[in-house]
């Protein structure tokens, strides 16, 4: 699991341990780790050249000491400090290693697109949101030229992932101990660039804030054993597609199809009906599932095929055009997939406000709706009541595609009939639903459909 911790968490687990270790030893595991990351990416250090964006806290002296390590190594390190004073003691040993202070980016000697790299030692997690105006100046000045962030990109909010005018965007972000929410939750994530972790001994909590990995996703995928039969697998309900939008029945029905549940049921007009049979064949009609999947295409139909679902008192995933219909807790286990614009609708407010705190309007829902709320986008969240977010970290820009989502609904309704639990079956398949897009993209162009033909060879190699 890559679990992300707040800034609390980071800090009771710093003191818990700084008790039993000398004075700065941690600061020492971090530089050492940056040094390396940093040397990594130069792949070397000698000869290159080193700009240092130092602040007044203690990711300032991370920065500063890595950087004395990248002087003993060869390399040419500027420092500029930003604001009233730095770390002494990290200034101290870069200056002794032969590093320099300057006073502004535009007083060196260099072109300021020579530097190699510079590194974001501004602030840490001891930040407030937003840059000072000397700080975004030699930002602009250094455009073009790669970025390590220590510990988070300065600038974002560490916590929430927001982030409230200039910040710091970084090709690498060298963190310490364990992620922070910045890491995972966009837009600040996509500020991040690579995020490289260093182990520096802490003890942690449970994060509040995680990404499921490979190895979660195959122990959680439902397997069939030898005393299986299609029913115990699981039925799957659609109630998708309207003949407005025949096609959202076909791309959920295909969803549904990556063959975690032992049958699919579709329920809708005869002739949207034939036409899934006619593309699959294995589809029957009415009769009892273990999961509903809901609005996909459903037109205005919607909010009567939601409630006849929910008659069943089976667990549901509510998607698209449903969703509009949904104004409190369900009743059943549910899983609501919106995107942005959905969940901006659901909830009163404008799209923008969702996409500029996603983590917290997720949160919000899942509490209101009294259900796993799936908000898609780049890093899809998975919020669950109580605040318990999983973040999806699969996926290519290429999956957004019209009829995408149709496929990911049906995906996790198969997930919910085998008996997954709908925050399991939520993060599972959206993680499965991204893998299957990277993997189908191979860095090109996609359709919703390229989407479900690649499910089956993501959960053939993840078991
Ligand atoms: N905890 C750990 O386990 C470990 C932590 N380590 C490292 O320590 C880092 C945390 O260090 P930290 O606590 O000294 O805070 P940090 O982020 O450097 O600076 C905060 C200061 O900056 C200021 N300031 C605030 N906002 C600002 C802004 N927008 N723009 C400009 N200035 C701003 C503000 O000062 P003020 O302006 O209020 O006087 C505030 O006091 C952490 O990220 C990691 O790198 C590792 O060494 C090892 C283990
Ligand atoms: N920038 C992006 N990068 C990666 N995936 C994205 C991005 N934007 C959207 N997605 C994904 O694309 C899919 C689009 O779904 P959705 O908007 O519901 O489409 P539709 O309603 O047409 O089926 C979702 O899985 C979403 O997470
Ligand atoms: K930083």
């Amino acid at each position: 699991m890559r679990s992300a911790h707040t800034v609390a968490q980071v800090r009771a687990s710093e003191a818990d341990l700084m008790r039993d270790l000398p004075e700065g030893a941690l600061m020492q595991r971090a530089a050492a780790g940056l040094a390396h990351a940093i040397l990594d990416l130069l792949g070397g250090g000698y000869g290159r050249r080193v700009l240092v964006l130092a602040g007044v806290g203690d990711n300032a002296g991370d920065a500063l000491y890595a950087a004395a390590t990248l002087c003993r190594r060869g390399s040419a390190v500027d420092v500029l400090v930003l604001g009233p004073h730095t770390h002494q003691a990290g200034l101290a040993a870069l200056l002794a290693a032969g590093g320099r202070l300057i006073d502004s980016v535009d007083s060196v000697a260099v072109a300021v697109a020579d530097y190699d790299v510079v590194v974001d030692g501004i602030v840490g997690i001891g930040g407030r949101p937003g840059l000072r105006s000397e700080a975004t100046a030699a930002l602009a000045a250094l455009a073009g030229v790669p970025v390590v962030a220590v510990d988070v990109p300065s600038g974002v909010d560490v916590d929430t992932g927001e982030v409230d005018g200039a910040h710091v965007v970084a090709d690498l972000t060298v963190t310490f101990g364990t992620h922070k929410v910045a890491h995972l939750v966009d837009p600040a994530a996509s500020a991040c660039g690579a995020v490289h972790l260093v182990d520096i001994g802490l003890d942690l909590p449970v994060a509040a804030v995680e990404a499921l990995q490979p190895g979660e996703v195959a122990a959680l995928l439902p397997r069939p054993d030898g005393a299986d039969h299609k029913y115990t697998r699981g039925v799957v309900g659609i109630r998708a597609g309207s003949n407005t939008y025949p096609g959202a029945a076909l791309l959920c029905v295909a969803g549904a199809s990556a063959g975690v549940a032992g049958m699919i049921r579709f329920v809708g007009s005869d002739a949207v009906a034939d036409r899934v049979r006619t593309v699959h064949p294995e589809v029957v009609g009415p009769g009892r599932v273990q999961a509903w999947v809901v609005g996909p295409g459903a037109d205005d139909g919607a909010a009567g095929t939601l409630r006849e679902a929910l008659a069943d008192g089976v667990p549901v995933v509510v998607d698209a055009d449903a969703l509009a219909a949904v104004d409190g807790p369900l009743g059943v286990p549910a899983v609501l997939t919106p995107h942005a614009g959905e969940l901006a609708a659901m909830l009163g407010v404008e799209r923008a406000q969702v996409e500029q705190r996603s983590l917290h309007h997720a949160r919000l829902a899942a509490a209101r709706f009294d259900a796993v709320v799936l908000l898609k986008g780049r890093h899809t969240l998975v919020a669950r009541p109580g605040g318990d977010v999983r973040v999806t970290t699969t996926g290519v820009p290429w999956l957004a595609t019209a009829g995408a989502g149709d496929v990911l609904a049906g995906l996790i309704g198969s997930l919910l009939a085998t008996g997954l639990s709908p925050w399991d079956a939520a993060s599972v398949g959206s993680w499965v639903h991204g893998a299957a897009a990277t993997r189908a993209s191979a860095g090109g162009p996609i359709v919703a459909g390229d989407v479900a033909h690649a499910l089956r060879g993501i959960l053939r190699e993840i078991h």
